[in-house]
């Protein structure tokens, strides 16, 4: 089995996965260790916490989000939101569109909103903003993947997987323009054209 081919979830991902227009920045075997100790590192942080809320941020975090959950050993919920800021383009809008909210209240929680990447940060600080204006007890960010040299406002990550080069990244739930979110490793697209 390659690479590429494991992680928490090995028997579903296929064991051959490979795409020549693709250059692999972090393996699937490393994206599942590094979930690991996040998990393990929130399970910590929150230890007898019974108000914990994951929320995941559609549709990028699905990959990051499962992975994760299951990474952490505590009593928990789960909700989501899906946002866009990046339509199709490569470029963020600069505002996010709620496209849809969460189904509980999350007064008095002790949230972790959870991302595939933060990049410009403009969709968390305005996530913040709102979910902070909604009487969340504590909200905390956990993301798969930090694009630091694109930063236009400063977000605090507690959790973060790795740091990525000032490229646009695909996989495990990162897409350019609807593709590549379901590769089990993060790439970087080659030839955008292809
Ligand atoms: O830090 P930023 O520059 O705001 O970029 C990060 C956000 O952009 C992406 O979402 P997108 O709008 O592409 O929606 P998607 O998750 O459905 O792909 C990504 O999933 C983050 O939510
Ligand atoms: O590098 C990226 N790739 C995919 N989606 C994104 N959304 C913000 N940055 C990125
Ligand atoms: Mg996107």
């Amino acid at each position: 089995m390659s690479n590429q081919s494991s992680s928490l979830n090995a028997s579903i991902i296929p064991s051959e996965f490979t795409n020549p227009n693709l250059e692999v920045l972090y393996t699937a075997e490393q994206i599942k260790q590094r979930v690991i100790q996040l998990g393990q590192q929130i399970s910590q942080d929150y230890a007898g916490n019974k108000n914990l809320v994951l929320i995941g941020i559609l549709k990028g975090s699905c990959i990051f989000m499962a992975d994760l959950m299951r990474a952490v050993d505590l009593e928990l919920i789960i909700d989501f939101m899906a946002v866009s800021s990046y339509k199709d383009g490569t470029v963020s809008s600069g505002d996010i569109e709620i496209l849809k909210d969460l189904t509980h209240p999350i007064r008095g929680k002790d949230v972790i909103i959870c991302e595939d990447i933060v990049d410009t940060g403009l969709t968390l600080f305005r996530l913040t903003e709102i979910l902070g204006s909604r009487g969340a007890n504590s909200i905390r960010v956990a993301t798969l993947l930090d694009k630091p040299e694109t930063r236009k406002k400063e977000i605090k990550i507690d959790y973060c997987g790795f740091q990525v080069p000032n490229k646009f990244v695909v996989g495990c739930g990162l897409d350019a323009a609807g593709r590549y979110r379901n590769l089990p490793f993060i790439g970087v697209v080659k030839n955008p054209s292809l």
